[in-house]
């Protein structure tokens, strides 16, 4: 079948004292082609692991995983990373940043400039191809990381708190972004985040994850992704169903943390 299928995933770290970590444990999971995957959950309950995973930086100690039918058994450009801060090469231009990719494939520069032309484009930043990386601000800068990862062509795009770093009208700006970029390029979008009502915003399924083991607690499928293309998305949080859904999982993550913090109802 096309998109991931995870099967019983496992990751168990060990520790220099002797002990061990249970980071993941049988995770279930099938992610369909196309599909926008937000994850949530409090510190430590694996979510950074199993993006590692399922970019191929980090082999799971159990368990098997394919993608589009074929095992991931290590990186490869067919599932492209965006971290919160961007990883870009602070001494190349834009340009240069967005068509590395391509250019190390040997593709012809006529094509990387037809793509990197059309990435500024779809990013927002058409007039600033030029410009090095340090005269961009951090939202532009995650724009490059984005249109970085497309010139790849990735079939996934793997997200890490890619908008953590963010003021909140930027943050806001680069959400619907993302939501614009999910549905003009249908890629499969798997975006980790701190933030319950970004992870409502932009995950038709939302997973929340629990610690210790670190395991898939409770699924939501979600409308607000699919509203809110092209739409407003403080319009968006005005949905009958969204404050209800994020008080729900608000709760839900602070009950975690008061487990994980060993607080009691009358502490
Ligand atoms: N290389 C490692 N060696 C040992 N333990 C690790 C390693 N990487 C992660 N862990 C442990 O595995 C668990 C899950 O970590 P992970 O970073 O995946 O959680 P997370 O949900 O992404 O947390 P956060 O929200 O704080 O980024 C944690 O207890 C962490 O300490």
């Amino acid at each position: 079948m096309s998109g991931f299928e995870i099967n019983n995933i496992s990751m168990t770290f060990a520790l220099p004292n002797g002990g061990k970590v249970e980071a993941l444990k049988n995770i279930n999971l099938n992610i369909k082609e196309g599909e926008l995957l937000s994850v949530l959950g409090p510190s430590g309950c694996g979510k950074t692991t199993l993006l590692n995973i399922l970019a191929g930086f980090l082999a799971q100690t159990e368990g098997a995983m394919t993608l589009n039918g074929a095992p991931v058994e290590g990186p490869s450009s067919e599932r492209g990373m965006v971290f919160q801060q961007g990883a870009l090469f602070e001494w190349m231009t834009v340009a240069k940043n967005i068509g590395f990719g391509p250019k190390m494939k040997g593709t012809p520069q006529a094509e990387i400039n037809a793509k990197v032309d059309e990435l500024l484009s779809i990013v927002g930043l058409q007039d600033f191809g030029e410009k090095m990386i340090y005269e961009l601000s951090g939202g532009m800068q995650q724009r490059v990381a984005l249109a970085r990862c497309l010139a790849n062509d990735p079939d996934v795009i793997l997200m890490d708190e890619p908008l953590g770093a963010l003021d909140a009208l930027t943050r806001e700006k680069m959400q619907s972004l993302v939501l614009d970029i999910w549905k003009k390029t249908g890629k499969t979008i798997i975006l980790i985040t701190h933030s319950v009502e970004e992870a409502l915003l932009l995950g038709e399924r939302l997973l929340v994850m629990a610690p210790r083991p670190g395991r898939v607690h409770k699924e939501y499928a979600l409308p607000f992704a699919e509203l809110g293309v092209g739409a407003d998305l403080r319009e968006i949080k005005q949905h009958a169903e969204f404050a209800p859904t994020r008080d729900e999982i608000l709760n839900m993550i602070w009950n975690m943390e008061d487990e994980i913090m060993g607080r009691t109802e009358d502490a």
